[in-house]
C-alpha cells in the first residue's frame, strides 16, 4: 500500500500556482484549500495530506519531519538554511532577490541596510567587502529607505511595480528566486517510491513547460 505523503503547502501566493502545477501533474488537488481556516487538508485520493503553513515556516516542518516534504521559495532555503533535501526547481513563483536605494544613494562608510532577510544580506554584504548595519524587517521593506531608516534594502523584485512606485532603484540583483520541493532527509528514505513518483510527474510537467 502506498504511504500517505505529507507536504507542507505554503498559504499565499505561491499556493495556487503550486496546486496547479501538482493538478497538471495528474494530481486531484482543489483549487481554493487555501481560502479556508483549515489547516491540515486530507487528500486521500491524491494519496496526500496537505499542511498548510506560513511560507517561511516551511522548510522547518520539513526539517522535524512533520511533513514529509514541502513546497518553499528559493528566498526562504537561502534564508534559513535548513536541514533538508532541495528535490526539484518548479520554476514558479519567479522573481529575484536584489539590493534596491533610492536613485540618489552614494556609497558610504558604514551603512544601514534593511530586510527581511538578514542572513542573506549580511553574507552578501561580507562576501563584497563592505561593513552594513542589517536591520531586520518584517514586510513592506521598501518604506525603510522612503522614510530615512535605512540607506539601502535587500528584497524580492518580480515586476518592479512596487519600485516603480516608491521611486526606489534596482542596484544589482543578487540571486534568481523560484519555488522548490525539498524533503525530510528520513521521509526521502523511507517514502521514496511516493516521493520519486511525484518528482517524476511534476518534471514532466515542468518539461512540458507548462504556464501556470
Ligand atoms: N513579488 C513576488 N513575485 C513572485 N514571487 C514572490 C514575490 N514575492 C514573494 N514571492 C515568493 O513567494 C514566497 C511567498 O511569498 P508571500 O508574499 O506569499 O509570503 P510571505 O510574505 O512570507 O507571507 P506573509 O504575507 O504570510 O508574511 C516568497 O518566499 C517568494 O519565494
Ligand atoms: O516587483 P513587484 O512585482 O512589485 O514585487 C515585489 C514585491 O513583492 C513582495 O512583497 P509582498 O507582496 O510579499 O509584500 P510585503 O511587503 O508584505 O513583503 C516583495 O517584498 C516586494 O515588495
Amino acid at each position: 500500500m502506498a504511504e500517505v505523503l505529507k507536504v507542507a503547502m505554503p498559504k499565499g501566493r505561491i499556493y495556487k500556482k503550486a496546486s496547479a502545477l501538482f493538478r497538471a501533474a495528474g494530481l486531484p488537488i482543489p483549487l481554493d484549500v487555501d481560502e479556508t481556516r483549515k489547516l491540515v487538508i486530507p487528500l486521500p485520493e491524491a494519496g496526500m495530506e496537505f499542511i498548510l503553513a506560513k511560507p517561511v515556516d516551511v522548510p522547518t516542518y520539513v526539517e522535524y519531519g512533520v511533513a514529509d516534504i514541502g513546497i518553499v521559495g528559493k528566498d526562504v532555503l537561502m534564508e534559513e538554511k535548513k536541514d533538508v533535501y532541495e528535490l526539484l526547481d518548479l520554476g514558479i513563483a519567479r522573481c529575484r532577490m536584489s539590493v534596491i536605494a533610492l536613485p540618489d544613494w552614494t556609497p558610504g562608510i558604514r551603512q544601514r541596510v534593511a530586510t527581511k532577510y538578514p542572513n542573506v544580506a549580511s553574507q552578501y554584504f561580507r562576501e563584497q567587502g563592505q561593513q552594513v548595519e542589517v536591520v531586520k524587517l518584517n514586510g513592506s521593506i521598501e518604506l525603510a529607505p522612503l522614510i530615512g531608516l535605512a540607506d539601502r534594502i535587500v528584497d524580492m523584485v518580480e515586476t518592479g511595480q512596487t519600485l516603480r512606485e516608491n521611486g526606489l532603484v534596482e542596484l544589482n540583483s543578487i540571486f534568481e528566486i523560484t519555488s522548490r520541493l525539498i524533503a525530510n532527509r528520513v521521509s526521502y528514505r523511507m517514502k521514496n517510491a511516493e516521493i520519486q513518483q511525484l518528482c517524476d510527474r511534476l518534471q514532466q510537467v515542468i518539461n512540458a513547460g507548462a504556464q501556470l
